[in-house]
């Protein structure tokens, strides 16, 4: 039995901050923080003659010892069969597309195993335990995966985007994979870019698997009918969809802007995780049904928001550059923010740009009856907005009553300030922080013994 030299990869959540439901439109444009929550996979194969095609074991310890394991076949069109007859249509879609863009004849390491970790701030901690090493927490759930409360932060995209790197590491020629080469990047994020929406029924704008591949960015999206157009599986004709896929992830033009950006310095971005859960198809099918029947009137709308999401994106940079320009005077500019939030024109832009955004939103939420920014988290955001430090906070994403994402000062300690306030009882502050980099490679030597930290 040959093996393949282990690799891991993990990839980062997301916080969509500028540009909800808009950025379903590939007209306009969004600002995207990865955050520092992460989704991992440790990859091993090897070589087993026993064995008659290939055999994949997606193992997630974390949540009950959940397993699927799929047998997939060239004949069968990599149609992958989960031999328990278990259900993950992420990883279904992920190797379905990975092997097909491969298409290998024969492969040298047909027995393949990863084993998925997420990070703790990704579920609801309730009822968990957590295991470490020196490098790496995680926690341990007696539920299944699909029985744990989720905070958000986009657990599918991250290992859609995790497991594809993870199977093109196996199937890629010498298994050269490298992270830093925009070409491999390329090919993770378009092939991700299918599976998940393929797996999503096709109603996200891609934004958080852009984000899990790279990063922190300026994000819009690709046309939807291309991903659409893909041919079904015909067995009569296995290489069909293998064609077809391999043109659109090498050759056609996706027209996407993924262009990294990084918050100013000296101001962070807190989540707040507010523990209710919104269904975010339901919220875009609402909104969606709304535009359609206020036209032109909500094209308007739309527009007005789109003018303020620029300033708000520009006001970023610029905030960004300046730093750069000028440290010093900008430091001193951010401190000040401390105790006067009106001390420069720049900020008092941004400032007002959200709240014109947030203002619209509040105007759709009226009028379609979906929850994107609700009352109760109008008034969590303005009791936030009255603390010092903090200047700007949204419902981030699809809005509803999942979470609140906050920018402040990065002197502001916002556990500090809402300790034993009522006004903020409903509300946990996440351990997350902005972060740059997308897929990453990691040592696989790191997710090893890992043990209960109630018995070290
Ligand atoms: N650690 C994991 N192991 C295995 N499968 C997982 C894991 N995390 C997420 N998944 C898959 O992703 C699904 C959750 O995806 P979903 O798109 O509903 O949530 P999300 O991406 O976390 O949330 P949101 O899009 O609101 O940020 C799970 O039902 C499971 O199929
Ligand atoms: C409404 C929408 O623009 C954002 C959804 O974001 P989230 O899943 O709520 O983080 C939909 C999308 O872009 O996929």
């Amino acid at each position: 039995m040959t093996e393949l030299e282990p690799r891991a990869f993990s990839t980062p959540g997301k916080a969509l901050i500028i540009g909800g439901y808009l950025v379903l439109d590939p007209k306009y444009k969004s600002f995207v923080l990865a955050l520092s929550a992460r989704m991992h996979a440790v990859v091993r194969a090897s070589t087993r003659p026993d064995i008659s095609g290939v055999y994949l074991k997606v193992k997630s310890t974390q949540f009950n010892n959940n397993e699927w394991n799929y047998k997939v076949s060239r004949d069968s069109g990599y149609v992958p069969l989960e031999i328990n007859d278990l259900n993950n249509p992420f990883v279904e879609q992920v190797v379905f597309n990975v092997f097909n863009y491969f298409f290998p004849d024969q492969i040298d390491y047909n027995y393949i195993e990863i084993d998925i970790f997420s990070d703790p701030a990704y579920h609801s901690t309730e009822g968990s335990r957590r295991k470490s090493n020196q490098y790496k927490s995680f926690n341990f759930h007696d539920k299944d995966i699909n029985e744990v409360h989720k905070t958000g932060l986009g657990s599918s995209a991250g290992l859609v985007t995790v497991l594809t790197a993870s199977l093109c590491y196996v199937l890629i020629k010498d298994h050269n994979l490298n992270v830093l080469n925009p070409e491999h990047l390329k090919m993770v994020h378009n092939l991700s870019q299918v599976a998940h929406c393929q797996a999503q029924g096709k109603i996200g704008s891609g934004f958080d698997v852009a984000a899990a591949t790279y990063g922190s960015i300026i994000y819009r999206r690709f046309t939807p009918a291309i991903i659409a157009e893909l041919p079904g599986v015909d067995i009569r004709f296995v290489d069909k969809y293998h064609k077809a896929l391999k043109s659109l992830i090498d050759r056609v033009d996706w027209k996407i802007v993924c262009e990294p950006v990084k918050l100013p310095p000296r101001l962070k971005v807190i989540m707040g995780d507010v523990h209710n859960g919104s269904e975010t198809v339901k919220l875009v099918g609402t909104v969606q049904r709304w535009y359609a029947n206020n036209l032109p009137r909500s094209h308007d709308i739309y527009e007005e928001i789109n003018a303020n999401n620029i300033i708000a994106m520009n006001k970023l940079i610029k905030l960004y550059h300046r730093s750069e320009e000028n440290p010093q005077y900008y430091e001193k500019m951010i401190d000040n923010l401390n105790k006067d939030k009106n001390s420069d024109p720049d900020i008092n832009e941004l400032i007002g740009s959200i709240n014109k955004i947030r203002e619209l939103f509040r105007t759709i939420t009226k009028e379609s009856g979906a929850d994107v920014e609700p009352m109760v988290q109008t008034q969590l955001l303005n009791n936030c907005l009255d603390l010092n430090g903090v200047i700007g906070g949204v419902v981030p994403g699809a809005g509803g009553h999942d979470a609140v994402a906050l920018i402040m000062t990065e002197k502001t300690d916002i556990n500090e300030a809402t300790k034993n306030n009522t006004l903020f009882k409903n509300v946990t502050w996440m351990d997350v922080k902005q972060e740059q980099i997308g897929l990453k490679e990691e040592n696989p030597k790191h997710y090893e013994d890992l043990l209960f930290d109630d018995e070290l």
